[in-house]
């Protein structure tokens, strides 16, 4: 049952550190990756480090996306016009949850359950807005991303 003392998921899954280290490693799939090579190639490496400060920020982390680097509109725009298709984005699915097991994240049903979702229902944005005609909505809220029916961590 969720209470005033369960954690974020942002604190379950150990903060910007342990966001950071999952995209740095995810990226270096991603560009090993057949499928999703040709759709990252004009991405720096660097910047992996400010793109953690978005899934750490809709879990319930610090807001320094919204604050420093655009917010959610800035993210959608991104997207804008890259015809990403089902295959990509299933594929972008599939290494984030192979790169989280790698790395030894919380494994527990209540968490991944959350951290299924999340990419789940994201990524389907992403074709969605990366489509002809598509536009950024320029006050789109930052999305937040909690517990779930779960409702927090399992408690036996
Ligand atoms: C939950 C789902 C997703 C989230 C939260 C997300 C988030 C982001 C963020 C934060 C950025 C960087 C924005 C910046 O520069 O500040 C980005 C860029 C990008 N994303 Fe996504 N994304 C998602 C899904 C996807 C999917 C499924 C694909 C493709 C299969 C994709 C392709 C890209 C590309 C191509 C870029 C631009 C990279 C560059 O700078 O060249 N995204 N995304």
């Amino acid at each position: 049952m969720q209470s005033s003392d369960t954690p974020t998921l942002y604190e379950w899954v150990g903060g910007i550190e342990s966001l950071s280290r999952l995209t740095r490693r995810f990226y270096e799939h991603v560009h090993e990756d057949p499928v999703l090579q040709p759709v990252f190639a004009h991405m720096d490496s660097a910047h992996s480090e400010h793109v953690a400060a978005f899934p750490a920020e809709v879990p319930g982390g610090p807001a320094s996306y919204s604050e420093s680097h655009g917010g959610h509109p800035h993210m959608i725009q991104k997207h804008l016009d890259r015809h990403l298709t089902q295959e990509m984005r299933r594929r972008w699915v599939e290494l984030l949850l192979a790169t989280a097991d790698e790395l030894g994240m919380p494994d527990d049903p209540e968490f991944r359950s959350a951290l299924v979702g999340y990419p789940e229902w994201g990524s389907r944005l992403a074709v969605i807005n990366s489509q002809p005609g598509a536009s950024a909505d320029h006050h789109a809220p930052m999305p937040k991303w909690g517990w779930g029916e779960v409702k927090g961590p399992y408690r036996g």
